[in-house]
């Protein structure tokens, strides 16, 4: 503060007590006493200070908000405004005046023409605050609404007051590539907890490296390999639950059964089993639980400081702490059963012996329900699309029957792994599926700090302290990256694309197709670390299903609503899919 402002503010300090009382009695500690314009004046100083440090750390812990937001007016209110004021009132002013100051000084700055993203376009309201996004996306629909944004706003939009979401293939590298930015700040708010210790959420690129190792391991080729025999097991369970549904006379919710497969089986190959939901049913209610847990972290994934609150509340808290204590019991269970098979655990717990040291058993059970919750929802969602995908429309399921029936005639085991990557058209319905419906819709977020520095993103500056999106959905629906039929299913332009198959579009239609903007499991050293895992599941099912079960939508049953039902609530969430099955007659394969 330059010295012509504090002059008169000390000449204005009187002291409660005389000269001539220090005479007879002790002093007591000076008490400051400012006349009431200067002390409302302190007041708004200091909220102007906690402005600055807000501004430039944005710290977002509860004891953080406490020393900034309660400590500094409770001060100035017991020492400065107490004279003026009764006590209650002194509070409520103090309290006001400094929250007050706060508030308005971060909204003018973000809404200004000295913020360092004012030149990028969007609503004027996501520049106040990400609780607008928060609250525009609650309906679920996120990836929709992101769509909509880049069509009115153009390539790059400002999506929270320090956020831009990005619709441009060449900003993938420089974001997610091995020289890219760290992870963003949303999984803090999502895990309700800044101190989460999973691997999707480190936010360090070294520790995040370290950690990786082990995983990269866990999901090498040898490793895969290992794993086929555990998949075959339970896809022929599912086989044998929808063919349960057909003899009851009754459709099969194919994305509810798709889903107890995928989680019975990351339950076998995380932790070597503990969970038999396609044989006992979703008894303790995993699914809703999962369900609701991603509903409310959406909220929470835009405002970390919220989701780091809600951890305090317990009753907010408790699907969080559900998932942390599973993972920890079924990881405590196994390391006493010891290991039967190499699952994810022998690697994650180092009984590989490849690094130097086991890691914490905390670690390693918070990993373990990581793979769980990223493996089972991701997977089953592509699965339940396809499928979906599939059977509206007829021509492309007899295709993709008459592929598989060619690799694996009846009697002939459909997954043999080692032709799945020459079938194309597998390949390519998979990958049409993954382009209409990623199953993380709104994409990869990473940020800039201030370690990092701001960078150049193709055409775009991004500053220190900017978190960046790179929506898929968005990229996907980009005519820019693919058409023609753009917004179609239409696996025909995977096959046109790798040259197996001439285009026929109409005069003058152009072909486009770019790859490169097709990232459904990210990009990058932080990209999804189940990649091959997830296609080989995805093939071996589909493969087997197609072989073995003749499948149509039930009756009377409209798909037109399908697209309204999917939510986002970070993964898409499957919705009610009725499928009537019926054994395919021929010899059967038993593994
Ligand atoms: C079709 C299925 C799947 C899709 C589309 C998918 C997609 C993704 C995406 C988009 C990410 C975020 C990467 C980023 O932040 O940029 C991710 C991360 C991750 N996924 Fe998957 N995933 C799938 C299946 C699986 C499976 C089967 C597992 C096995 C356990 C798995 C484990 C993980 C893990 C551990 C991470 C965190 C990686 C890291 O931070 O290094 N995912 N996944």
């Amino acid at each position: 503060m330059p010295w012509s402002t504090t002059k008169p503010l000390l000449q204005n300090i009187s002291l409660p007590f005389s000269m001539d009382t220090l005479a007879i009695h002790p002093p007591k500690p000076p008490r400051v006493h400012l006349v009431h314009h200067d002390a409302l004046a302190v007041s708004v100083g200091v909220g102007l200070a906690v402005y600055l440090v807000f501004k430039r750390f944005e710290p977002v812990l509860v004891h953080q908000h406490f020393w900034l937001l309660i400590v500094p007016p409770a001060l100035i209110a017991s020492f400065l405004l107490s004279p003026h004021y009764a006590s209650a009132r002194a509070v409520a002013v103090a309290f006001g005046l400094h929250n007050a100051t706060i508030l308005s000084a971060t909204l003018l700055y973000r809404v200004g023409p000295w913020h360092p993203l004012a030149r990028y376009p969007g609503p004027f309201a996501f520049r106040l605050s990400k609780l607008a996004l928060a609250w525009a996306t609650s309906d679920g629909k996120q990836f929709e609404h992101l769509k909509r944004l880049h069509d009115t706003y153009g390539d790059i939009v400002r999506i929270g007051p320090n956020e831009v979401s990005i619709r441009d293939s060449s900003a993938i590298i420089p974001v997610l590539g091995l020289n890219g930015l760290p992870k963003g700040p949303h999984w803090a708010g999502r895990n309700m907890t800044d101190s989460a210790e999973q691997l999707v959420s480190l936010v360090d690129v070294r520790e995040h490296a370290r950690r990786r190792r082990p995983w990269n391991r866990a999901f090498s080729a040898p490793a895969l390999r290992g794993y086929e025999e555990a998949i075959a097991r339970r896809a022929e369970q599912l086989v044998e639950l929808l063919a349960k549904h057909s003899e009851e006379g009754r459709p099969a919710n194919m994305g509810k059964c798709i889903g107890s497969f995928t989680y019975d089986l990351m339950s076998d190959m995380a932790f070597g089993g503990g969970s038999e939901q396609m044989r006992d049913g979703d008894q303790d209610s995993v699914w809703a639980l999962m369900e609701q847990g991603l509903a409310a972290s959406q909220i929470m994934g835009h405002c970390p400081w919220l989701g780091i609150y809600m951890g305090y509340v317990p009753f907010a808290a408790r699907l969080m702490k559900q998932l942390l204590d599973y993972g920890e019991d079924r990881a405590m269970e196994r390391i006493k059963n010891g290991s039967l098979a190499r699952d994810f655990f022998y690697y994650l717990n180092n009984e590989d012996g490849m690094e130097k040291a086991p890691p914490p058993l905390a670690t390693v059970a918070i990993d373990g329900a990581l793979a769980i919750v990223a493996g089972s929802d991701t997977s089953s969602c592509v699965l339940a699309h396809t499928i979906y995908c599939v059977l509206s429309n007829p021509g492309v399921y007899r295709r993709l029957q008459a592929e598989i029936d060619s690799y694996f005639p009846p009697g002939e085991n459909a997954m043999n792994t080692s032709k799945h990557s020459d079938m194309a058209y597998l390949n390519a319905v998979i990958n049409e599926t993954m382009r209409m419906y990623p199953p993380l819709p709104s994409g990869s977020q990473r940020a800039t700090t201030r370690e990092t520095g701001g960078c150049i993103v193709g055409p775009y500056y991004i500053p220190p302290g900017t978190t960046v999106n790179l929506p898929f959905y968005v990229l996907n629906h980009d005519p820019r990256n693919f058409s023609p039929k753009t917004d179609t299913f239409w696996p025909d332009r995977w096959l046109v694309a790798s040259g197996l198959q001439k285009f026929q579009g109409a005069p003058g239609e152009e072909f486009v197709h770019d790859a490169s903007a097709f990232i459904p499991f990210s990009y990058g050293p932080a990209n999804c670390v189940g990649k091959g895992l997830a296609m080989q599941e995805i093939r071996m099912v589909l493969c087997l299903l197609m072989q073995k079960l003749e499948l149509r939508l039930a009756d009377g049953w409209d798909p037109k609503g399908y697209d309204e039902q999917i939510l986002e609530w970070l993964v898409m969430i499957k919705p009610y899919l009725p499928v009537v099955v019926e054994r395919r007659p021929g010899p059967v394969h038993q593994i």
